[in-house]
């Protein structure tokens, strides 16, 4: 009954990283996560090809599957305009949490849309859905107001990559240019997924080469543009 992983994490930061400053909350993780205990954060490295892909696609709306603590949920968030809208899904309550608490520590303008009581229309950039991406992509146009994403950060489970896409297509949630940007593709891996998105005719894809998480292991990510 001691802590959990995320708990752990959410302490340290809690600790160390300047309230409201979303850019420590992010390196306090990164060192917490390299000098003192592995967490499957998408991590420095990647994270900077993250980075890169969000400021050259400039979206307004961005989808996350897989919050987890929600380190790339910040990393992405502190780079989007104001008016941007970036929804996280979630389906573990207690990663959730540790979240929200995270993004609270950071600044961070974030929602649980779960909450019943909330403003009506979207006050705030971060909205995070607890529940599972199969059940909630079908309900995100009539839930959120939302017709369709520029961008999808896909880390969660990594057999759910390839099924979870089909169902972004035929729920109409993706738009000629819509880019998906998949973390993992070499290891742990998603080889349905990546022979999908590479072989497909209705994307053009690319390989970011680099490294698991704070290790000296490779992996890296796919971005693959949806052309319609
Ligand atoms: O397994 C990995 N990620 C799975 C992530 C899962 C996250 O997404 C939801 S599942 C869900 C959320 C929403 N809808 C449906 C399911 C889990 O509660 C967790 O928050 C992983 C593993 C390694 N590794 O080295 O082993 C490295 C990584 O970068 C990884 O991302
Ligand atoms: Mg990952």
């Amino acid at each position: 009954s001691g802590t959990t992983r995320p708990m752990r994490i959410l302490h340290y930061v809690q600790r160390s990283a300047k309230c409201g400053d979303v850019l420590s909350v992010i390196s306090a993780i990164d060192s917490f996560c390299s000098k003192v205990e592995w967490a499957m954060n998408v991590g420095d490295k990647k994270g900077e090809i993250l980075d890169a892909v969000v400021l050259e696609t400039r979206p307004r709306y961005v989808l996350e599957l897989g919050t987890y603590c929600g380190y790339s949920t910040m990393r992405i968030a502190r780079l989007l305009p104001p008016g941007a809208r970036l929804i996280t899904i979630e389906m573990n309550s207690h990663y959730a949490q540790v979240a929200k608490e995270l993004f609270q520590h950071a600044g961070l303008d974030a929602q649980d849309k779960s909450a019943e009581k909330r403003p009506a229309g979207p006050t705030c950039k971060v909205e995070l859905l607890l529940g599972s991406s199969s059940v909630l992509i079908p309900q995100l146009k009539k839930k959120l107001d939302i017709d369709k994403f520029d961008l999808v950060f896909i880390d969660h489970w990594k057999v759910s990559y390839l099924p979870d896409t089909r169902l972004l297509e035929e729920c109409g949630l993706l738009k000629s240019g819509s880019v998906l940007l998949a973390d993992n593709v070499t290891c742990p891996g998603a080889p349905d997924y990546l022979e999908y998105v590479r072989n497909s005719p209705r994307y053009r894809s690319q390989y970011f080469p680099s490294q698991l998480e704070y290790l000296q292991v490779e992996d890296g990510v796919e971005k693959s543009v949806f052309l319609g």
